[in-house]
């Protein structure tokens, strides 16, 4: 017999009548893709997706991503891009950054910075034939590995005993000391809660200079802030003292840079009035998702809930949630992370079980690292983490609730022997 299939006007004619009493029999499948009786494949738009326990219609990404293999994959295990190199030999005039350094890395923010700190010195360039460089001064102990991509010209690390903890008075009499060797064309400061505000209001009272804040337009001559609460912008001459907004300039990422190390003597040691008492500890889940630093999210790919609340108070991490987990009553709705729920900018967001639908891409694409547990390989949230691991979210669990019980024991041990 023939394998050429041939076509059928009477079965089409009934396939395509829906009030026919045959129509069932011609068209009814559970399946999303059906061959019609001409012969051709159709997709059935009524049964892609299926009714999830609270009655909403859902699209199953897994059945869509299931056979998709690792091939394609971008973002996460990234390859190394070698970009040019900037190099600045002997500059004329310096733009002094001072990051937050929040965890001792650079933040969104602080790259923004950074991003107008080089913005200022192409525009004094192109008058002059001056050689600017960009110099980061950051306190305390610093976990960044970046400042050469982020576009860090000239690094000071004051990190000794007397930087660590909350010491805006020692920090500000090393700022002067920088103001009185390096005398920089500008100074800038991110304004922010993270001790960006503080401190530039500190060291613009100490050297009587009138900063513009909130700035988020700035150019050579001009910058505009955002004042009375936001309602309205300021525009102003450009300050040689910036405390500059969120998103102010596009972060450097075109360039690396040579990010060396400077020294500064003769800070003068102060006898701070204030006395810093160490962190209060909190509750992770107390922090408003939309500050919180390390998120622990659950998807669809949960299984176990009661798992999931143990591992988050293991890791010590704020808890997140998809659209599905929330619709399904697992998670309360603030909770949600997306485009309708929370945007969230966590330097470690930790994707359990979440297919990475864009929604849900939306609200995370501030995080600085995400990590995916999903057991298909070839989903969005995968192809968009730095790191993934490919398996069932229980048993990933388990060895991370392990690997945190054995962490906390030989610190409790370790602590036991400092005591003896
Ligand atoms: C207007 C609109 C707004 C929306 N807003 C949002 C929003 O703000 N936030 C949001 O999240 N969604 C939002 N959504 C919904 C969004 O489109 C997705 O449906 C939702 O994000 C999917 O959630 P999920 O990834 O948890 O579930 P699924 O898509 O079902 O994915 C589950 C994932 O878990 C994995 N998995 C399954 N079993 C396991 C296992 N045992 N171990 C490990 N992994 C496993 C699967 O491989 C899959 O990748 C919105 C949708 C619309 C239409």
């Amino acid at each position: 017999m023939s394998d050429i299939i041939r076509r059928d006007p009477r079965t089409e004619w009934i396939a395509r009548n829906r009030l026919h009493p045959l129509h069932g029999t011609v068209s009814v499948s559970d399946e999303v893709e059906v061959r019609g009786p001409s012969g051709l494949l159709r997709k059935n738009p009524h049964k892609v997706g299926f009714i999830g326990p609270n009655g909403i219609k859902r699209i199953d990404r897994l059945k869509g991503n299931a056979a998709a293999s690792g091939k394609g994959r971008k973002g996460g295990a990234a390859a190394e891009v070698q970009l040019p190199l900037h190099q600045v030999e002997n500059p004329d005039f310096y733009i002094v950054v001072v990051p937050d350094m929040v965890g001792g890395r650079l933040t969104g923010h602080d790259k923004d910075m950074i991003g107008q700190a080089h913005k200022l010195i192409n525009g004094l360039q192109s008058s002059s034939d001056e050689k600017g460089a960009v110099l980061a001064v950051c306190f305390g102990e610093s976990k960044e590995e970046g400042f050469d991509t982020a576009g860090v010209d000239r690094l000071l690390l004051l990190n000794g005993d007397e930087y660590q903890g909350y010491c805006p008075e020692q920090q500000l009499a090393a700022l002067v000391q920088v103001e009185n060797t390096y005398q920089p064309k500008h100074w800038l400061f991110p304004d922010s809660v993270n001790g960006g505000a503080d401190l530039g209001s500190r060291l613009a009272a100490r050297i009587n200079e009138r900063p513009a804040v909130q700035a988020w337009l700035v150019d050579n001559s001009t910058t505009l802030s955002r004042g009375a609460g936001g309602t309205t912008d300021i525009t102003r001459g450009t300050p040689r003292l910036l405390m500059l907004a969120e998103e102010c300039a596009e972060p450097i990422d075109e360039t690396r840079h040579e990010a060396l190390d400077i020294e500064l003597e003769h800070i003068p040691t102060v006898i701070a009035q204030l006395q810093d008492q160490g962190q209060v500890a909190v509750d992770p889940n107390a922090i408003p998702l939309g500050e919180a630093e390390f998120i622990l999210s659950a998807g669809n790919g949960i299984h176990n809930w009661d798992q999931f609340h143990a591992t988050a108070t293991a890791l010590g991490a704020t808890e997140g949630a998809s659209r599905v987990a929330v619709d399904d009553g697992f998670m309360p709705r603030f909770r949600q992370v997306g485009a309708t729920g929370t945007w969230v900018t966590a330097r470690v967001y930790l994707a359990v079980g979440i297919s990475g639908a864009i929604q849900h891409m939306q609200g995370i694409g501030q995080c600085d690292k995400i990590i995916a547990i999903n057991t298909d390989a070839g989903c969005d949230m995968v192809k968009g983490a730095a790191l993934s691991t490919i398996g069932d979210s229980e048993e990933i669990l388990a060895e991370l609730n392990k690997l945190a019980e054995n962490f906390r024991q030989q610190q409790a041990d370790g602590s036991d022997q400092d005591a003896a």
